[in-house]
């Protein structure tokens, strides 16, 4: 990817109203390379803590063993994936997260970057499904803007998303 499209992805980051994390897909620790205001303030973090580092620093112990194997089958496949993932601020409070992630840039097995997109759960009371869908929207709006969505398949994917989105918040509200 060239310093142009790269500065175009940081300028959506710098604007977007949903947590937006980008991670550099070219290293083995697979770190963090931009994060936005809205993921700062969801975590907690300072962007000095966290550039370099691999996302997982969020986690604590081993609750997440099945999340974690998907992400780590979509990342080795360049896929789309959403996965809701028990995680923890800087002050140690935990939230679940419905994480999006999205291949950007490279070839479509062999993505440069991925982009994943933090969703806190349990903020939205018994709207929860509105306000993932929502965050869905806005998060296909911010793909279409860094070339990752083709504008004609924008709204597809808007609603391909959202129902991803929903039916994992479904799950969430059921779990036990
Ligand atoms: C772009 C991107 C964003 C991610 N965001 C989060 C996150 O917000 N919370 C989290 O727990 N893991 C997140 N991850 C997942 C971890 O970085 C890691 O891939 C996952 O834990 C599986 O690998 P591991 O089993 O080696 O830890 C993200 C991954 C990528 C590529
Ligand atoms: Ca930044
Ligand atoms: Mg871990």
């Amino acid at each position: 990817m060239d310093q142009k499209q790269f500065e175009k992805i940081r300028a959506v980051f710098d604007r977007s109203g949903v947590a937006l994390t980008l991670v550099d897909m070219s290293l083995p620790e697979q770190p963090v390379v931009l994060a936005n205001p809205p993921f700062l303030r969801m975590t907690g973090y300072t962007e000095g803590q966290i550039l370099g580092f691999n996302c997982r620093f969020l986690q604590r112990g081993d609750e997440n063993a099945q999340a974690r194997a998907d992400i780590r089958d979509a990342l080795k496949l360049g896929r789309e994936l959403q996965v809701v993932l028990r995680n923890y601020r800087a002050n140690d409070e935990p939230f679940d997260n419905l994480l999006f992630l999205h291949p950007v840039g490279g070839r479509p097995d062999a993505p440069d970057y991925f982009l994943g997109s933090q969703f806190e759960l349990g903020r939205s009371g018994n709207s929860e499904e509105a306000a993932a869908a929502g965050h869905a929207g806005a998060l296909t709006g911010e793909l279409a803007r860094i070339g990752t969505v083709a504008a004609r398949l924008e709204m597809d994917s808007r609603r391909h998303l959202a129902q991803a989105a929903a039916a994992l918040v479904r799950a969430w509200e059921r779990r036990g």
